[in-house]
């Protein structure tokens, strides 16, 4: 039997995928996995029994990576199942950028039941008018799920679009329309385009990569959209780009405490994934991912170790070892298991940067204090044995 801990509301249809040996417990002491949304674990003391975190979500700036991955702590991510419904609040957030829809409906609601509102409502739409998105350029800052949906549906708008990705794996470029204009700086970006939405993940490189020096190469009058992270924009240097009207506006899903109120900033409140198909999609990918570490050890979609799939697990035992990549690591596997007289049926070993994975099916059942013998090993951070 194993128990999982949901950290954030985790949907249902996910959830009830787990069979019906998992157990759902309020408790961490308990858990075998975590599942978890915008929930901050930086300050979690991770009890031994924890084996993986799932992040039912994109970004994973709200979990300590290194620190799980030194525990021998799995985390995964669901790289893409909520990218649809960001990009649908993203192409949102342009319409209302450029025309004042919000300040035009709150006008309505304020005039409420007035016997004469068709009428006055006509003299004052001019206040609210805008521009229109067709025609106009866009820059996607991040091309990965997110921007290239981004991309390629404001190009069926008849935007004219320039994306920016030093990082785009082939599998994304795959993704991406021909008609995009292929951006290889930064300050292209910044010179050429009316609109800028930012679809980078917050690491060292990427915060406050919009700074005051980013924002004076910008066009007077761009409109910035945030749907990714707050920490990639210096809020001081914004607000002052906007009180000189050099931002026209900024969208954000993430409100602070700095920029909710303010003139020409809307702000949403982080609802990029909010939609039942994101939030379905992304609770169903973390749960199968989790079910297949803790049943077959198979690792798909982490984010701090490397992945490594050996199909399921037959009837015989498999062990999994969590390591350092450093030499001789499967030579003393292999050695304790020879000595022992277990025969290897098969071996699977990867490795991602410090970190790497060890699967071995074996032949034999296993022996007594076989995990705890491997532990001892210099350089083992956890193992496992599924029976
Ligand atoms: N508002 C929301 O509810 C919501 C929902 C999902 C994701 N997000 C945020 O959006 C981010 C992107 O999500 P995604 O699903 O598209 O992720 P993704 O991993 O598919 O794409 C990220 C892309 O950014 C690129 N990148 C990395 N560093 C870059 C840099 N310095 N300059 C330009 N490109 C760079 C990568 O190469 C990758 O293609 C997430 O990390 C998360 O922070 C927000
Ligand atoms: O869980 C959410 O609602 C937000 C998820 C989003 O921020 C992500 O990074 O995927």
């Amino acid at each position: 039997m194993y128990q999982y801990q949901c950290l954030n509301a985790v949907s249902e249809a996910g959830l009830s995928l787990f069979p019906e040996s998992y157990q759902r417990t309020q408790s961490m002491e308990e858990a075998d996995v975590l599942l978890v949304r915008s929930a901050s674990l930086h300050e979690t003391v991770f009890p031994d029994n924890v084996k993986a975190v799932a992040r039912a979500g994109a970004g994973v700036n709200n979990i300590p990576l290194k620190t799980c991955a030194e525990k021998g702590i799995v985390v995964f991510n669901t790289p893409g199942a909520n990218a649809n419904g960001v990009k649908e609040l993203v192409i949102a957030g342009l319409l209302l950028a450029s025309r004042d829809i919000i300040g035009g409906i709150e006008w309505v609601k304020a005039h409420a039941g007035e016997e004469q509102i068709a009428g006055a409502a006509e003299k004052e739409k001019k206040r609210f008018a805008g521009q229109e998105i067709e025609g106009k350029k866009l820059g996607v800052i991040g091309l990965g799920a997110i921007g290239a949906l981004v991309a390629n549906a404001a190009l069926h708008l008849g935007m004219e679009v320039y994306g920016y990705d030093p990082y785009l794996s082939v599998d994304s470029a795959w993704n991406l329309s021909r008609h995009i204009h292929h951006v290889r700086d930064l300050e292209e970006i910044c010179r050429e385009c009316d609109y800028i939405t930012l679809h980078v993940p917050v690491v060292d490189d990427t915060k406050g990569m919009i700074h005051r020096e980013t924002l004076s190469q910008m066009k007077d009058g761009v409109i910035l959209l945030n749907f990714a992270r707050d920490l990639l924009v210096k809020e001081e240097d914004l607000l002052e780009a906007l009180t000189t009207g050099h931002v026209r506006s900024y969208v954000t899903d993430f409100p602070t405490k700095k920029l909710s109120g303010k003139e020409r900033v809307i702000v949403i409140p982080h609802l990029g994934a909010s939609t039942d198909e994101s939030e379905e999609n992304c609770a169903r990918m973390a749960v199968r991912q989790l079910q297949d570490y803790l049943e077959n050890g198979n690792i798909v979609n982490s984010v701090n170790y490397p992945n490594c799939n050996m199909g399921k697990k037959g009837k015989n035992p498999r062990l999994t070892v969590l390591h350092y990549n450093v030499p001789n690591m499967i030579g003393q596997f292999t050695m304790l298991l020879a000595k022992r007289g277990v025969n290897i049926a098969d071996l699977t070993n990867k490795s991602r940067g410090r970190y790497a994975y060890t699967m071995i099916d074996m032949d034999e059942t296993a022996f007594p204090e076989l995990e705890k013998e491997l532990l001892r090993i210099e350089n083992v951070l956890k193992v496992r044995l599924i029976l």
